[in-house]
């Protein structure tokens, strides 16, 4: 009786064991789903299966950071007048490049050595020393058949010089309208620490106060703050951001960023680029690659440069290099508040032939302002 009993329980712990290996078997099942699951979320950097090399450095799953909750989505303010209402920013130009020619040329002994001060004031303004000698000639001329000035004839007279070599007949639109299905693409470019990622951010800003949808790729993959940062002014958008891990490939990341702003028919997508000089060819392998990626998917509406106005003529070389090696579409020029010397407009879109589109005049979100040349001479000249 005692042996009937013991066989039964036997028998009772036996099936459990047995019944509760079955239980626990189809949890062990998930781990293959979830590898599936990762196994979707890298096909979409689909670049990879298309570009060799591309796919060597596509280590890590791309990661899209979604838009933070609703509340904390900011509504930036549309960017139309913008640089009328922060033409105070300008005030370092203004006050040395602006009020200083116009107290030269009310002079009233307009002698060769106040032109050579004209020229050299203009020269010191960063406006490239043919653009001062041009103006230069121009107004002895003016000023000569003009005879007696008075101080409105002065200002009017250096107004048209500059904003003649400012050339308001540039295509200064950033073009970032939609293609039917596809969103508009603008890649920024430009060394690290002029505010390329600042002016990503900020751009992202633009567009969305002006009713556009955004996306970012932070495709800047050699420093991963560059990532955080990006993300940050994205967040506060409501602007999705595309990104990998540091060290990734750019160009994938490029690629990714597009085919999401594909995915969700955003107006435009933001991509920002790594700027390090390090060799000529170094550069133009990594932003000919991104291009050449990107375009599997779209085509590239802007390659915006953005140069640190603050930099003068090292800036102008470096900007000179990155037109070697890439199409330039605009430039966004960046820290004109921290610098008198506002005659670099001038000086950089004569070296490289393409329009300031953009300019950066502070720190805050909303201090980028679309360039507009007579808002400029306007700041520059106005009585302090
Ligand atoms: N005053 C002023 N500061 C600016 C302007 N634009 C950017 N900055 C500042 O310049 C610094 C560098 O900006 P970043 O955007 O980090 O520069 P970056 O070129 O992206 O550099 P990486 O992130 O290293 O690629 C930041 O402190 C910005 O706030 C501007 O128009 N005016």
């Amino acid at each position: 009786m005692d042996y009937t009993i013991v066989a039964v329980v036997i028998f009772v712990v036996a099936v459990l064991v047995v019944g509760g290996a079955f239980l626990i078997r189809p949890r062990r099942s998930q781990a293959p789903d979830e590898d599936r699951e990762g196994g979707a979320a890298t096909a979409v950097a689909e670049p990879r299966e298309r570009e060799d090399e591309t796919a060597d450095a596509a280590a890590g799953t791309t990661a899209v950071q979604e838009a933070p909750a609703a509340p904390e989505v900011e509504t930036p303010p549309p960017s139309a007048g913008r640089l009328v209402r922060l033409r105070a920013r300008l005030a370092r130009s203004q006050n040395v490049f602006g009020q200083g020619l116009l107290s030269l040329l009310s002079s009233d002994q307009l002698d060769e050595d106040a032109w050579e001060e004209i020229e050299d004031t203009l020269v010191t303004a960063d406006v490239g020393v043919t653009a001062a000698a041009q103006i230069v000639e121009s107004l002895r001329t003016k000023v000569k058949v003009l005879g007696t000035r008075t101080s409105a004839d002065i200002r009017a007279l250096l107004r048209t010089e500059l904003l003649a070599q400012i050339n308001p007949e540039l295509d200064r639109v950033v073009h970032t309208e939609p293609r039917g299905e596809s969103p508009a693409v603008v890649l920024v470019v430009g060394v690290n620490g002029t505010g390329k990622t600042t002016s990503c951010g900020k751009l992202a800003r633009v567009l969305v106060g002006d009713g556009r949808s955004v996306v970012l790729g932070a495709a800047d993959t050699f420093r991963a703050a560059a990532a955080d940062q990006l993300e940050t002014w994205g967040g506060r958008v409501g602007a999705p951001v595309v990104r990998r891990d540091e060290g990734a490939d750019p160009a994938s990341v490029a690629f990714d960023a597009v085919s999401r702003g594909i995915e969700d028919a955003a107006d435009a997508v933001i991509v920002d680029t790594a700027g390090r000089l390090h060799t000529k060819t170094g550069l133009m392998d990594e932003l000919g690659k991104v291009k050449r990626v990107v375009e599997k998917r779209s085509q590239v509406d802007e390659v915006l440069l953005v140069l640190d106005a603050t930099t003068g003529q090292n800036g102008l070389r470096q900007a000179r290099v990155f037109a070697e090696v890439v199409n330039i579409t605009g430039i966004v020029l960046t820290k004109l508040d921290g610098t008198a010397k506002g005659g670099i407009v001038i000086q950089v879109q004569r070296e490289l032939g393409v329009p300031v589109k953009l300019v950066g005049l502070g720190e805050g979100p909303d201090d980028l302002a679309p360039f507009d040349p007579e808002g400029f001479v306007d700041a520059i000249l106005e009585a302090a």
